[in-house]
């Protein structure tokens, strides 16, 4: 008898990492309040998990302020060894993590497992980082004294992530904190809880200490307002939505507090005609669709030089029509549903406007259908006044511009509030310096869509926020710089 295809559900429930519980104080809290966790593919609820109020949130920092004095007097190989664990049983539990992901998320599951691999790798780069937090000395101006700068963590510190990595960006976050010491409280999307509750399981497993990693569920508001306020919270990490994260900034002015903003994008994707053809349609496939476009990164304008445009339009929209559309559980989806209903209407919109303004549908359509699902589009004939050009799709929906000259394209790409990323496709490695000099962008990447990781400081310029994370960058979002001068010394 054919076994009908276990549901998400059944899948989660024998999921060794499935958890609907808060962790707090190194304990697993349930309550009577609960609230409900879709799965974007079907629109059933496939969990029910755990809701904490203030009064929670102020036990989680109360418990991160007492495990601070431990694990920031920790030795820092000590430390590092913990976080070494935590990673290797996230590499180990890459399975149940990446169905946990899909589950909540969406993502086609190859996707998934890439991610918990892109957590992985900066649990293990800052599992060392810990150890290099250097100081330095100072030759010194005053007589018999002795200059003396040092870095020290922080304190308790909370993390506000977001759904679209819904893994990756809480270990990104929490690694960099415990490896400077820091206590870190995490407050994840309610659309995806259940990867950083996953991760609270193996952080416990890995032996942090109780109070030194803590998840916490609930209205965003309501908690956020406790971690901003608190005095004795000393750094907020916020990877989401621009808008939220002035909100969140101008709140945390209040209590002075260290901020790392990772927010929007709006990825100019430029072509020039000096270009390889077939290898530009290839790597803006990648830079449009991962993720299933639901990426800071995507590229969301894309300019082709013009006696290029009709061939690479041509191109990517053969290429684009051949991107297949399902659940994420299915192995041969390349693009999965999206995650909120609201990124559904935000494609609509964006396509909608273009065409009112003259635009023409290459590939795909306007999407009408119920769900949460959006056929892969090419939207061309493209101009700078649409709605698709001026704001963050995040969606698969792909908006070819044209251009003439290199003066014209750079202040073209530069004319937006945004600043996080930008792609760059020539073979003359003049103009690539040039380019990569004259962008006025976080990140550049020329002839390539793949350069995140680990060892690269990520983050954006203007309104794509504050800081970076990873690289050796990373552990200076939760540290102190401070300096001592030993006077009257003994001559
Ligand atoms: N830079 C990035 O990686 C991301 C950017 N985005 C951008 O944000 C847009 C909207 O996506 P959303 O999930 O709605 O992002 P969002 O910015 O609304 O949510 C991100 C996180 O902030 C929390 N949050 C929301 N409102 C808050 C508030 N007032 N105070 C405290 N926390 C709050 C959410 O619960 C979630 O954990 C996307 O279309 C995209 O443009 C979204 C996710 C990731
Ligand atoms: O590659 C990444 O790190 C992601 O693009 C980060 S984000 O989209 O969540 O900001």
């Amino acid at each position: 008898m054919l076994h009908p295809t276990p549901s998400i559900a059944e899948l989660l429930e024998h999921n060794a990492l499935f958890e609907v519980r808060a962790f707090v104080a190194g304990e697993w809290k349930a309550s009577e309040k609960t609230i409900g966790v879709e799965n974007p593919a079907s629109g059933l609820e496939i969990a029910r998990v755990t809701v904490c109020g203030a009064d929670v949130a102020q036990e989680a920092i109360n418990a991160a302020e007492s495990a601070f004095s431990i694990w920031s007097t920790m030795l820092a190989r000590k430390r590092g060894q913990i976080l070494r664990r935590w990673a290797d049983l996230i590499e180990e539990n890459v399975e149940e993590l990446a169905l946990i992901i899909t589950a909540e998320q969406g993502k086609p599951l190859a996707e998934s497992r890439g991610e918990v691999l892109y957590g992985a790798g900066f649990v293990h780069w800052f599992a060392s980082e810990g150890e290099r937090a250097y100081g330095e000395t100072i030759p010194s101006h005053k007589p018999n004294s002795k200059l003396v700068v040092s870095m020290q963590p922080v304190g308790v510190t909370a993390a506000i992530t977001p759904w679209n990595f819904p893994s990756a960006m809480i270990a990104r976050k929490a690694a960099a904190a415990l490896a400077a010491g820091c206590t870190m409280i995490v407050q994840p999307s309610l659309d995806t809880p259940l990867s950083a509750l996953a991760l609270a399981r193996l952080a416990e497993r890995a032996g942090i200490p109780a109070g030194v990693f803590q998840v916490v569920v609930g209205d965003p508001v309501v908690l956020s307002e406790e971690f901003i306020s608190d005095q004795r919270v000393r750094a907020l990490s916020f990877t989401g939505s621009t808008e939220v994260g002035r909100i969140l900034l101008s709140k945390a002015g209040r209590t002075v507090k260290k901020v790392s903003m990772e927010l929007g994008g709006n990825a100019p994707f430029i072509v020039f005609g000096d270009a390889d053809l077939e290898e530009a349609v290839r790597l803006c496939v990648e830079a449009k669709f991962a993720t299933s476009g639901q990426d800071c990164l995507a590229a969301n304008r894309i300019y082709i030089q013009s006696p290029l445009y009709d061939r690479f339009c041509a191109s990517f929209a053969k290429a684009v029509a051949l991107l297949k559309v399902g659940d994420g559980l299915d192995p041969e989806s390349d693009i999965g549903p999206m995650t909120k209903r609201s990124v559904v209407e935000k494609c609509r919109a964006h396509v909608k406007d273009a065409l009112s303004k003259g635009a023409i549908i290459a590939t795909g359509k306007l999407d009408e259908r119920e769900g949460n699902f959006v056929t892969p589009t090419v939207i061309v004939n493209v101009t700078d006044d649409m709605l698709i050009v001026r704001e963050e799709t995040f969606g698969p929906v792909a908006a070819i511009l044209s251009f003439e000259t290199e003066e014209e394209v750079v202040a073209r790409a530069n004319d937006c509030e945004m600043g996080l990323a930008a792609y760059v496709c020539t073979r003359d490695l003049n103009r690539g310096i040039r380019l990569s000099e004259n962008l006025q962008y976080g990140m550049v990447a020329l002839n390539t869509s793949s350069f995140t990781g680990a060892p690269i400081p990520f983050g954006g310029w203007k309104s794509s926020g504050l800081g970076r994370e990873g690289s050796r960058h990373g552990l200076s979002e939760f540290m102190e710089l401070k300096y001592v001068c030993f006077g009257n010394l003994a001559a």
